[in-house]
């Protein structure tokens, strides 16, 4: 695999910025990792770069890139996502606030089954950039791809950046089901049950169905739900034990988005009369408004109904 030499500036030293500054750097391109609190002037590492990508979480996504707005960037640079978040205000994915801002670039989202602790110790993953762009995913594609990180593209963004993002919702009950021993049967059907959800929400949303049983969508669900690396994991499975939400995000390393992202997926929800049974457990338990037991006694005791929403349609997605 042969490629030029790219200028690639990370935006955000966190976990996942720190891991990705490492995989780009593999490859030979020239990498800045930027952080708040660093010395570098956002504007002197933004220029000629040829990728920015955006590993910020998700409450300091707009602000960022309104900062970056304001700087001077090459009219060629391709905006890359890695955040996993929905905007409160308006329910924006991340990619579609880097769009807003930026109408006249490219946008990627970068997303997969990628636990950072995993990857900076070089264990081999594979991940998905997506675009409607397919030269600027193919670009993104060369930079980060190496023989321990496989780069696949996909031309649907907000299905690969809503599997990602959905899917910590879901992890956050997978926690639970393992904190209260609940075995592997449940644990199965939870993990299934909850991509039915993503799904429907993400079709409503324009998504590809197709999407959320690759990479970005089964495939992060899957690392996410059985991973103790996960922070939602890890968030769930606390609760399980008692733990207040309080005093888990005190000690969490990192943040876990899932928590935002199950306020605004319940708005969504509502506004579009979607069914997300365990969603709506996950975001009563956060509330407070429930125990685990009784999230768990809510799920089981609803009324039996068909498995899938329509049978009538030949392909069951
Ligand atoms: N860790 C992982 O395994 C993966 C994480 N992700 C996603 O990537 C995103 C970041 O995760 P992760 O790196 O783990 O999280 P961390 O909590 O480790 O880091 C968050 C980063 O965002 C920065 N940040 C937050 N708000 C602002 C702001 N207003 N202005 C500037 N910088 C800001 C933080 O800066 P500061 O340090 O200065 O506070 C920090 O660099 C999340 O959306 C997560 O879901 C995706 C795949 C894998
Ligand atoms: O998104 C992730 C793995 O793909 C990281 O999950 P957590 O944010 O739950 O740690």
């Amino acid at each position: 695999m042969s490629q030029s030499v790219k200028s690639v500036v990370i935006l955000g030293a966190g976990a996942w910025g720190t891991a990705l500054a490492k995989l780009a750097a593999i490859n030979g391109n020239q990498v800045h990792l930027w952080s708040r609190q660093g010395s570098q002037s956002l504007v002197s590492v933004l220029e000629n770069a040829h990728i920015v990508l955006s590993a910020i979480s998700m409450q300091g996504v707009r602000d960022v890139a309104s900062v970056v707005k304001s700087s001077p960037v090459s009219p060629e640079t391709i905006f890359v996502t890695a955040t996993k978040g929905l905007e409160p205000k308006t329910t924006y994915t991340p990619s579609q606030i880097w769009q807003e801002i930026f109408p006249n670039h490219p946008v990627v989202v970068l997303s997969g089954p990628n636990l950072s602790q995993e990857i900076v110790r070089e264990l081999p993953a594979a991940t998905v950039v997506a675009s409607k762009n397919i030269n600027a995913a193919q670009s993104v594609q060369l930079v980060f791809s190496s023989s321990r990180f496989r780069v696949y593209t996909n031309p649907d963004p907000v299905g690969v950046e809503l599997g990602g993002t959905l899917k910590n919702v879901i992890a956050i009950a997978a926690g639970v089901c393992d904190g209260l021993n609940l075995g592997t049967n449940a644990k199965a059907a939870l993990v299934t049950r909850g991509l039915t959800e993503i799904v429907r929400i993400g079709k409503n949303l324009g998504a590809k169905t197709e999407t959320f049983y690759g990479l970005s969508g089964l495939g992060d669900l899957l690392a996410t739900c059985n991973s103790p690396l996960s922070r939602n994991y890890q968030l769930g499975y606390q609760l399980a034990h008692g733990k207040t939400l309080k005093e888990i995000l005190a000690s969490l390393p990192g943040i876990a988005e899932g928590v935002n992202t199950c306020r605004v997926l319940m708005e969504i929800a509502q506004q579009r009369s979607i069914a997300i049974p365990i969603s709506e457990q996950v975001y009563q338990l956060l509330e407070g408004e429930v125990t685990p037991q009784q999230a768990l006694d809510q799920l089981m005791l609803r009324d039996i109904k068909p498995e899938f929403d329509d049978f009538s349609t030949e392909q069951m997605w």
